[in-house]
């Protein structure tokens, strides 16, 4: 693991056909091999890793996300958080908007990663026949405060009924009358001070495509609406987690460890579970820029709150002095885009 718990990845995204058209010009420069912007000709700004328009998806993947894959199926934690201004490129980025399933060339960072993963782990499995895994999916929104559970039927449809007049009219369905009451979405603190959900839906998967399909499931049930920056802009906070519960030869943990093993050692079986958080968080907004009302301007405002709550707890991270209290082996992306 690096030894800062957050990293930053700026991509920035081609200009718009509507921005070409109304003579929308770039502002800012790129300085070559270096991960740092220009702003003009004096403001200047450095992040982990910077993207240029021209970036095609694998490259974003391979450099941003990979290492963090790595480390995942090695039994830590990690997050990938989607941050940007409404119309950004987030969703087209994390690859969770479903534009065209058959291109495979501009696909985001989620279904490659999707991808990879299964194939380290098979990997693994052959390697030692010691080596078990069950890979299992929960997929998560935010909306207007309230947690839906975008795998479950029952929530999702209680959701649509009661408060979502932009929601996606793909996955609308009116004829669920008699779907029972599902269990709320709760997040709770344990008395060590673990933080958990209750009541939310985790399915195993066996393949990347059943685990895709499961990505496809939910992002149809996502709300989006339309406002004057994006025609398809999301309304809501998603997180698509993927669980790997692995068992292991403890010699093998020690060797990525330590990079060496006792002779002789008598093989121990060791039980992990590690979580990926993939976020796409609904865009920033000023209210006055998408010309949101109504709903629409209800949802920027729970938009905004919980986007103010996350830097907050970012900067916490960050920041070496109040880091201590999360011992929990985590490694976070925050692409910015
Ligand atoms: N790097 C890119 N290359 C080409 N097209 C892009 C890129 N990034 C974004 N786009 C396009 O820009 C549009 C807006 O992107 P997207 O919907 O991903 O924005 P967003 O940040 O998720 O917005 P919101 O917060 O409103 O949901 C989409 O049509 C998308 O295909």
């Amino acid at each position: 693991m690096t030894s800062t718990a957050v990293r930053v990845a700026l991509r920035v995204r081609p200009l718009a056909q509507r921005e070409q058209l109304t003579n929308c010009t770039e502002c800012l420069s790129f300085i070559p091999n270096e991960p740092q912007i220009l702003i003009g000709t004096d403001k200047s700004f450095t992040y982990d890793y910077v993207f240029d328009p021209n970036t095609p998806q694998n490259d974003v993947y391979k450099k941003a996300a990979g290492p963090l894959l790595d480390k995942f199926v090695d039994g830590f934690n990690a997050t990938i958080l989607a941050y940007g201004q409404t119309g950004s490129g987030k969703t087209y980025s994390m690859g969770t908007g479903l534009e065209n399933p058959a291109d495979t060339e501009n696909e985001g960072i989620v279904p490659r990663c999707i991808i990879d993963l299964f194939q380290s782990l098979e990997e693994r499995a052959q390697r030692s026949a010691d080596f078990k895994y069950e890979v299992y999916v929960s997929f998560l929104e935010l909306y207007n405060e309230e947690l839906i559970d975008l795998l479950n039927p029952h929530t999702s449809h209680k959701r649509k009924n009661h408060s979502s007049p932009g929601h996606n009219s793909m996955s609308h369905n009116n004829n669920n009358n008699n779907i029972p009451a599902a269990a709320e979405v709760t997040i709770r603190e344990d008395v060590a001070g673990n933080i958990y959900w209750s009541g939310v839906k985790e399915e195993l998967c066996t393949s990347p495509k059943e685990l895709l399909g499961f990505l496809e499931k939910g992002s149809l049930c996502r709300t989006t609406g339309s406002t004057d920056m994006n025609s398809v802009s999301s309304r809501s906070h998603a997180v698509f987690s993927v669980i790997l519960k692995q068992q292991r030869p403890q010699e093998e943990a020690e060797n990525h460890d330590r990079s060496s093993s006792p002779l002789g050692a008598t093989k121990k079986l060791q039980s992990l579970t590690s979580k990926f958080h993939f976020v796409d968080l609904a865009g920033s907004e000023r209210l006055k820029r998408t010309n949101a009302q109504g709903d629409r301007a209800k949802e920027g405002i729970a938009i905004n709150a919980g986007l103010l709550a996350l830097g907050n707890v970012i900067s916490a991270l960050g920041d070496e002095s109040r880091r201590t209290a999360h011992s929990d082996p985590h490694a976070g992306l925050c692409v910015a885009c």
